[in-house]
């Protein structure tokens, strides 16, 4: 029997010191599915998320993890800055101790599926524009043909080319290769644009779940319209006129 790979998070709260960030969190990502956390800067979204991929320990609550491998990418593209785009992409292959020319060839196949040039491959991440560094990051994470993918704001800095183009990318893996995504953001737009289920998280007065939202239209068929559509419909939720305080005071 194949074993079922899914994410669960039961009755989570954490607590910085005396200062709660998050009460009472449930919820569960399935395999091939997209989860999305958003809500406003502050809220504890990134606390969610670390305590989920255990970057942070947890506290209180149940996290069960059943998929077989995770990666991470972030708002910044965190590369080392002393090695190049080859050896950057490669280095989570080579810490699973894949020999270095096998690396390498998994590295430079990634790389220019994700847009980087031949030129490119031996240059530092200084010499990088802020596009190419995420490129770089998501060639990283993606080339370990990870089950789930952790993504905090990956695409905030990018613009709107660039975005589309990752993000098609990733619905392609999705498709392909029944990739899960956990993904934090405060851009209602791009939740939409991938997600299978949103949940909206309000920080006051402590971090939580106020409302979950289903999407079933499949992702291909999400186009600019769409997008739009849904976000004029979500945007007059009360839910979320509430939890980002969009009303006039
Ligand atoms: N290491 C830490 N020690 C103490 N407090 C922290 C720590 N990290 C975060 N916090 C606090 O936890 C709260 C939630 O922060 P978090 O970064 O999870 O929110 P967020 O919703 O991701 O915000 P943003 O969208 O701005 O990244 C904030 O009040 C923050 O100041």
């Amino acid at each position: 029997m194949e074993k079922i790979e899914e994410l669960k998070v039961e009755n989570l709260s954490f607590s910085f010191g005396f200062k709660e960030i998050l009460k009472n969190i449930n919820f569960k990502l399935n395999k091939g599915e997209v989860v999305s956390i958003v809500g406003p800067s502050g809220g504890g979204k990134t606390t969610l998320l670390h305590l989920c991929a255990k970057l942070l320990t947890l506290e209180d609550g149940k996290i069960r993890n059943s998929f077989n491998s995770s990666s991470f990418a972030f708002q910044e593209a965190r590369l080392l800055p002393w090695k190049n785009v080859i050896d950057n992409i490669a280095l989570g292959l080579r810490a699973k101790n894949i020999k270095k020319e096998n690396a390498n060839d998994l590295a430079k196949n990634i790389a220019l599926k994700f847009g980087l040039q031949i030129d490119d491959f031996e240059k530092f991440p200084k010499d990088l524009s802020g596009g190419m560094k995420q490129r770089v990051s998501f060639a990283r994470a993606l080339v370990l043909n990870p089950s789930v993918l952790f993504l905090d704001e990956p695409f905030s800095a990018l613009d709107i080319g660039l975005k589309k183009e990752l993000q098609s990318l990733l619905i392609e893996e999705i498709n392909t290769n029944k990739l899960s995504i956990l993904f934090i953001t405060h851009d209602l737009m791009e939740a939409i644009k991938l997600s299978d289920e949103i949940l909206v998280l309000k920080a006051e007065p402590v971090g939580h779940i106020v409302k979950s939202f289903k999407i079933d239209t499949p992702r291909e068929k999400r186009d600019d319209s769409f997008v739009y559509e849904q976000t004029a419909k979500l945007l007059s939720d009360e839910y979320i006129i509430n939890t980002f305080e969009l009303g006039f005071k």
